[in-house]
């Protein structure tokens, strides 16, 4: 797996930093406007009825704070959180002794929800649906299926692969959110918060600069905070400044737009190997060795809605932008 600083992927160091600088409340949670406002009222309308949340899916590239919400819905709504993910599960069994632990209200949050495999996917259909699940008892001729019924609890749901959840799955959460990428002003106020708590001074200038570099995603910008501060520390006088923050992520090799490896890549490729598109999606995949859905979910969101990318029908095309960004001739 990659090491590099401006991944957006999480790494080890990300859980220490994550846990002190992750917000509690929806307050606290910077950017995502539309689904923030949309939460409130859910939130306030399900606790004054009394009612637990209806089912969340939260979908969107790494990193923009996914998990960071199911945490704070738990806790807006004052009920417990239980932690699982699609992997995690390789057994009907196994989802089922999950729900039938929950307590009335309680969040299961189930991350990388797209790795569910189909026989636990489908136990979650009349869980979701009834709040029931079927169980089988006995053996041969005498088995039965026995239904139970479940707390009333909230599935939130979180993915990177939209593309990949099951319509039956899909179908069944009443809210959908798609996150996006912060904005610089956003992940300026991000940084800023993130750099008290960790009280390191960092001026204006070099909060702006560190937002720029951080790919529209506060996980990066937190661990780029982090790193900076090491510079700040050691080479400076403790404060972040603009000059800092510059001169610390070119050392850490962090470009001006804060393009990651497997962007430079992306873009290196349809500009060099096949003279800047327009190249299949599948046909870039296999050049580059990576999955076309992930190029797609992951990578490639960010590279189009910055200008790197434009998606026509005969395929991918790196804009004249990109061409710029690398000092290459179009
Ligand atoms: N809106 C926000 N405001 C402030 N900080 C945020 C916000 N969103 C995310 N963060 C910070 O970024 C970190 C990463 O967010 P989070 O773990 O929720 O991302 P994710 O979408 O679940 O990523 P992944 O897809 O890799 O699981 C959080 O720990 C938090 O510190
Ligand atoms: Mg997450």
């Amino acid at each position: 797996m990659e090491k590099r600083v401006i991944s957006t992927q999480m790494q080890d160091e990300d859980i220490k930093i994550e846990k002190t600088l992750r917000p509690m409340t929806l307050d606290e949670y910077i950017g995502q406007e539309k689904a923030k406002a949309n939460l409130k009222v859910y939130i306030e309308a399900a606790k004054q009825r009394g009612e637990s949340l209806d089912h969340v899916l939260f979908y969107g590239p790494p990193g923009l704070g996914k998990t960071t919400l199911a945490g704070i819905i738990a806790n807006e709504m004052g009920v417990h959180m239980k932690v699982t993910s699609g992997p995690a599960i390789g057994k009907p069994g196994e989802m089922a002794a999950i729900l039938s632990n929950l307590a009335e209200g309680d969040i299961l949050f189930v991350d990388e929800i797209h790795r569910l495999n189909r026989q636990v996917e489908e136990v979650l259909y009349p869980a979701m649906e009834d709040y029931v699940i079927d169980i089988m008892v006995g053996k041969g001729a005498t088995a039965r299926s026995i239904r139970l019924d479940l707390p009333h609890f909230t599935l939130v749901g979180a993915t990177t692969r939209a593309g990949l959840l099951s319509a039956p799955l899909r179908d069944r959460f009443g809210v959908v959110h798609h996150l996006e990428f912060y904005n610089v002003e956003e992940l300026k106020t991000i940084i800023v918060h993130s750099a008290k708590k960790l009280e390191v001074k960092i001026d204006e200038e070099g909060a702006i600069e560190l937002a720029r570099r951080s790919r529209g995603t506060p996980r990066l910008a937190n661990r780029l905070l982090k790193r900076v501060r090491d510079f700040a520390q050691v080479q400076y006088n403790g404060e972040i400044t603009k000059e800092v923050a510059s001169f610390a992520l070119d050392l850490l090799e962090v470009d001006k737009m804060g393009l990651d490896q497997n962007d430079r890549n992306i873009l290196l490729t349809i500009i060099e190997k096949f003279q800047g598109g327009p190249v299949g999606l599948d046909t870039l995949a296999a050049a580059i060795g990576e999955d076309a859905g992930t190029i797609e979910d992951v990578y490639e969101p960010y590279l189009v809605k910055n200008g790197f990318i434009n998606r026509t029908p005969k395929g991918r095309v790196a804009t004249e932008f990109a061409y710029h960004h690398f000092g290459i001739e179009g």
